[in-house]
């Protein structure tokens, strides 16, 4: 806990004067005021972040975190279980769609094992493991509240060395099948919607698989009972141990004020229980793509955040929030970059 409480105690309001400063500046651009939308904000807000208007990235890295679920025996996947390790490995070769992603941002990857079942051996992981895979959700609490407070501090930790190390663009990921199910019963416990509205085909289950899913989060919403106002609480009771490190590297990264890409479906669940345990970490974080899970586009409205990239993708492993690492990079070059209508003597508005 002492980790999670120095992290808490560090996260802090975004900059107003930087933020207002670089509004000033982009209305003095050459362009019509506000004409790069979005792209202005992600600036202001970068701006409100650092403290600074002029912003450069020099380290970007993205954390995968990868965990098991207990709950994948009551058959919730399209996939085994063995799939979780088998892309760990894939993951530290340079195979997976991550990989090329990253490598076409020229961002680094990290790998955590917060909590997979069984043991991968490679160089390249970072062996960080909590538990061998969450319990059976359907059946009882995911893990203790201490193991989940643990994986937390794992990944605030994690986040920490990071940016030691240069990071200042942090990205997260996620790999653990099965773990659509969790991600979808914590917007459960914290939305309350019908299930129905929520509950997706995360890997591309058929109907029976779906009812499956659906009895399983019931049965977990049942059994456990998570209370929406202790967070914590929920993530012990329905949540999933990758889920735990992705809030942890959240907070980790806003506790230094170093803006943090939320990639899909689980990663925007683990921001759900950071914005819970601390309002003021929403404001550190960028939201990236906009998944296929429906559950997403309601996490995202719950938090406040707008996504940028609407490409129908329902991956995972930190793919949705690398590709935005070239629209964050934008949005800082535009303002600094760009002329001002003085510098290039250009004609402003006239009323
Ligand atoms: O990020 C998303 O929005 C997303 C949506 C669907 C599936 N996934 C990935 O697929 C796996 C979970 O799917 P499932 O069907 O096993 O629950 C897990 O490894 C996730 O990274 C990820
Ligand atoms: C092959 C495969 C790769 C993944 N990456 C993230 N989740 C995944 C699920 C599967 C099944």
């Amino acid at each position: 806990m002492e980790i999670l409480e120095r992290a808490l105690k560090s996260i802090g309001e975004l900059d107003n004067t930087a933020m207002q400063r670089a509004r000033e500046r982009l209305d003095n651009l050459t362009k019509p005021k506000g004409s790069l939308g979005a792209l202005e904000d992600l600036a202001v807000k970068l701006a409100g972040i650092s403290g600074k208007v002029f912003n450069d990235f020099r380290k970007k890295t993205v954390i995968i975190m990868a965990g098991d679920h207990g709950v994948a025996d009551e058959g919730v996947s399209a996939y085994p279980k063995e799939v979780t390790p088998q892309m760990v490995v894939n993951f530290l070769s340079g195979g997976a769609a991550i990989n090329v992603l990253a490598r076409h941002e020229g961002a680094e990857i990290i790998c955590v094992d917060i909590g997979v079942a069984s043991d991968v051996d490679h160089p390249g992981l970072l062996v960080r493991k909590v538990k061998k895979g969450t319990d059976n959700i359907a059946k009882g609490p995911a893990m203790s509240r201490e193991e989940a407070i643990k994986a937390i501090e794992v990944g605030v930790v994690t986040a920490w060395e990071s940016i030691d190390k240069g990071s200042d663009l942090i990205a997260t990921g996620d790999m653990g099948i099965g773990n659509t199910t969790p991600s979808s019963a914590i917007l459960a416990a914290f939305s309350g919607k019908p299930l129905e509205e929520i509950v997706g085909r995360g890997t591309g289950i058929d109907d029976l698989r779906l009812q499956k899913k659906l009895n399983a989060i019931r049965k977990a919403l049942e059994v456990n009972k998570p209370d929406p106002e202790d967070p914590i609480g929920v993530l012990a009771k329905v949540g999933g141990l990758e889920i735990a490190g992705i809030a942890g590297v959240i907070l980790g990264a806003a506790s230094r004020r170093v803006p943090v890409i939320i990639d899909g479906l689980i990663s925007t669940a683990g921001a759900l229980i950071a914005s819970k345990i601390d309002p003021r970490s929403i404001n550190f974080m960028i939201a990236s793509h906009v998944s296929e899970e429906p559950g997403h586009k309601v996490m995202l409205e719950l938090l406040g955040l707008k996504p940028m990239i609407f490409m129908r993708m329902r991956l995972g492993e930190g793919t949705g929030a690398v590709l935005a690492m070239n629209l964050v990079e934008a949005a800082a070059k535009i303002i600094k970059e760009m002329a001002t209508f003085e510098e290039a003597g250009v004609s402003k508005e006239e009323i």
